[in-house]
Parts: C-alpha cells; sequence; structure tokens
C-alpha cells in the first residue's frame, strides 16, 4: 500500500467535498480541524485529551518553536512528534505570519524578514529557505511555504505587488524542500479579495507544484461576506485531487460556509483560547460561562458532547472553576471547545458522504440562531 502524501476523494455534495489525507504519520479523514499545538503543545491539554477529543492532525507554530526551545534541539531530541508525544501528522505553519502579526520589531525586505524575539530580543531572520530548514528540523509532515500575508484593506496595486513577492519566495521553498514519502509541501495562494490576483497566485504555484494549497491572506479582518466571494473565485481553480487549507479560520460558522466551498483543512485559535477566557462553544451559539446565571446550573455544557466535562460537570463547576481562577477551568473548557469542533467536523463529513450536507447546513444555522437552552 503506497504511503505517498496524498488527498483521496470519497464523496461530493456540490463544491463540497470528503476523502482522506494519506500521511507518513497515519491517515487523516477530511474535512478537518486542526487544533493549534503553538510551542509544541495544545495549551491546557494533554495529547492524549486532543486525541480524545478526535483530533487527527494538529499545527504547530515555526515562529515559536524556533525561538523556544530552538529548531535544532527539536531535531536532536528526536524531531516535533517525538517532542511532544504525537504520532499523528503535524503541519507547521512558516513564522512569517506569527512574525508580522506579532508585530515583533521586524524588517521586511525583498530576500526575508529580520525580526527581534519577543523572549529575549535577540535578533532572527527568516527567509523562504530558513524557514523549510526549520520545518526539517521540526520534522513536520506538512511544510508551509514562508509567504507575506498583506494587511486588508489594501490597493490592488500593493496586494499585487506582495503576491508576487510571496510567488517568488515560494519557489525558492520549493527549492529548498527535502521530498520524503509520506511528507507535504503545501503553497499559499494570496491576491487579497482580488479574483484576478487570486488566479494569478494559483497558476503560479500549481506551475510549480506543490502536495496541497492553502488560502492565505484571508481571515484578516476583510469580514465573512468578502471571504467567501474570495473562496468561490479561488477554490475552483485549484486542482480537484489536492488538498485544501484555509488559514486561520474560523467560526463554526466560517467553517461551514469553507466546507460548502470545497475547503478540506482548518486551523484556528479560536476553540483554544476561548477555552481559557471561559467562553464555551455549544450547538446554540457561545455561553460566557463566568456570567452568574450558570453558578446554580446543574446541566452540562451541551447535552449532545462526549467530553470530560460535559460528562462529569455542570456549568456550575465550570463557572465556580473561572470564577476562582482554577486551572482546571481552562483545562476542561478547552477540551470541551475542541470537542465540539471535531463534532460539528465529523457531522459536516457526514452529511457530505450521505448527501444531507444542505439540510445539515439549514438545522445547524438554525440552532446557531436559538436561545441557549
Ligand atoms: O496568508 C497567510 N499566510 C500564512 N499564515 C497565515 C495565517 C493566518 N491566520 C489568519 N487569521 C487568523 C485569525 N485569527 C482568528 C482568531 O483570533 C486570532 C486571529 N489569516 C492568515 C493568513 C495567513
Ligand atoms: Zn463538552
Amino acid at each position: 500500500m503506497s504511503t505517498a502524501f496524498r488527498w483521496t476523494g470519497q464523496a461530493r455534495f456540490g463544491r463540497a467535498r470528503a476523502g482522506h489525507l494519506h500521511t507518513a504519520h497515519g491517515m487523516v479523514p477530511t474535512p478537518t480541524f486542526m487544533p493549534v499545538g503553538t510551542a509544541g503543545t495544545v495549551k491546557a491539554m494533554t495529547m492524549d485529551a486532543v486525541r480524545a477529543t478526535g483530533a487527527g492532525i494538529v499545527l504547530g507554530n515555526t515562529y515559536h518553536l524556533m525561538l523556544r526551545p530552538g529548531a535544532e534541539r527539536v531535531r536532536a531530541l528526536g524531531g516535533l512528534h517525538r517532542f511532544m508525544d504525537w504520532p499523528g501528522p503535524i503541519l507547521t505553519d512558516s513564522g512569517g505570519f506569527q512574525v508580522m502579526s506579532l508585530g515583533a520589531l521586524r524588517k521586511l525586505d525583498q530576500d526575508g524578514v529580520t525580526f527581534s524575539s519577543h523572549i529575549d530580543g535577540a535578533k532572527h531572520r527568516l527567509t523562504p529557505e530558513r524557514s523549510t530548514h526549520i520545518q526539517h528540523a521540526l520534522d513536520a509532515t506538512i511544510t508551509m511555504c514562508f509567504d507575506e500575508c498583506p494587511a486588508l484593506p489594501a490597493p490592488p496595486e500593493t496586494i499585487a505587488q506582495s503576491m508576487r513577492l510571496s510567488m517568488r519566495w515560494a519557489a525558492r521553498c520549493r527549492a529548498a524542500f527535502v521530498p520524503r514519502q509520506g511528507y507535504a509541501q503545501y503553497g499559499i495562494i494570496q491576491g487579497g479579495t482580488e479574483p484576478d490576483l487570486r488566479a494569478e497566485s494559483v497558476r503560479a504555484l500549481t506551475d510549480i507544484g506543490f502536495e496541497g494549497y492553502a488560502i492565505g491572506g484571508l481571515a484578516v479582518g476583510e469580514g465573512q461576506e468578502l471571504m467567501f466571494a474570495t473562496l468561490d473565485a479561488t477554490v475552483p481553480l485549484i486542482p480537484d485531487d489536492s488538498p485544501r487549507y484555509l488559514m486561520g479560520v474560523g467560526t463554526p460558522d466560517d467553517l461551514l460556509g469553507a466546507v460548502e466551498r470545497g475547503v478540506d483543512m482548518f486551523d484556528c485559535v479560536m476553540p483554544t483560547r476561548a477555552g481559557r477566557t471561559a467562553r464555551a462553544y455549544t450547538e446554540r451559539g457561545t455561553l460566557n460561562l463566568r456570567n452568574a446565571r450558570h453558578a446554580g446550573d446543574t446541566r452540562p455544557i451541551s447535552p449532545h458532547c462526549d467530553c470530560l466535562a460535559c460528562a462529569r460537570h455542570s456549568r456550575a463547576y465550570l463557572h465556580h472553576l473561572f470564577r476562582a481562577n482554577e486551572i482546571l477551568g481552562p483545562m476542561l473548557l478547552t477540551w470541551h471547545n475542541l470537542a465540539y469542533y471535531q463534532r460539528l467536523m465529523r457531522g459536516l463529513r457526514a452529511a457530505i458522504i450521505d448527501g444531507s450536507l444542505d439540510v445539515h447546513a439549514a438545522w445547524l444555522r438554525a440552532q446557531w440562531a436559538m436561545e441557549d437552552w
């Protein structure tokens, strides 16, 4: 049985698709949501708990790991899989977006970016080659190209220049990539919300040739309508047998709309960040568990959830933990939120397979609009 990296289709519903991502570190059903494991840990979770939520693949941030503990240290310790005890596939981002979004003191030039560490102020440099080598040292299953994500809104000419820089960097990343059976490198499509620039970017990346393609440059404040319109213009241009990954997205409603538009892979800090700030995701929207109305509520967060928080504890207990600033609060609620996101993805996948995605989508949207139980 070939262990070559590939995505295989299983079912379609309109532009939505269900399939399997085959990698050197195992197979992942798609569509899939990747919990964000920034510094080699999904914050407040053990990797057994991450697995228990149904996650198949996690994301690691190159920026954080290169600063601490350092990529060569992780390589010497056997790579990120062994370091964090996660045997499944790991996708690492390239570090560029974090440098720009963390606002670290940085200087961007045609060759890369120079920045000061937010930890100790030390100077570092990332280039397409160095980012690719760092991700190789981490033994990432899926390596992301080093790119520039322009802030929106921006004039089309600015977007065009930024996209073309990212395309030149993509070619350098591909040249620096070390092909290995079951490993992959994804190109990142840029072009803002300009359909013609998006098309130019897809052409540039498919001419180079990657194992998968990410849609970058979105979820940067453009709003859901423009994000979806850009997906409508871009996703159909990506080779049908290639996996598609929408970076940094998103809310449950974002995930539904993007799956309907043919996206296979997602990552977002929302469920884990919300888990640390007492915000619970449920089938009927979100809850702020610090709110006094939960103080005496003996019900679980959600009656449909099998996570540890919902199986063993009440909303009243979660409310108490957050009011008391107890570490168990973020642990239990992060577990719950990730379990909700995985349940949502499983439901979308099942609906694509049984041909009911339209009905399932209408039901989800109606539920999200309803009042809490
Ligand atoms: O073009 C990109 N290239 C490489 N990495 C990215 C990561 C990205 N992440 C977002 N959005 C993240 C939005 N988050 C939502 C939750 O709160 C934190 C920000 N957009 C992104 C675009 C890119
Ligand atoms: Zn739960």
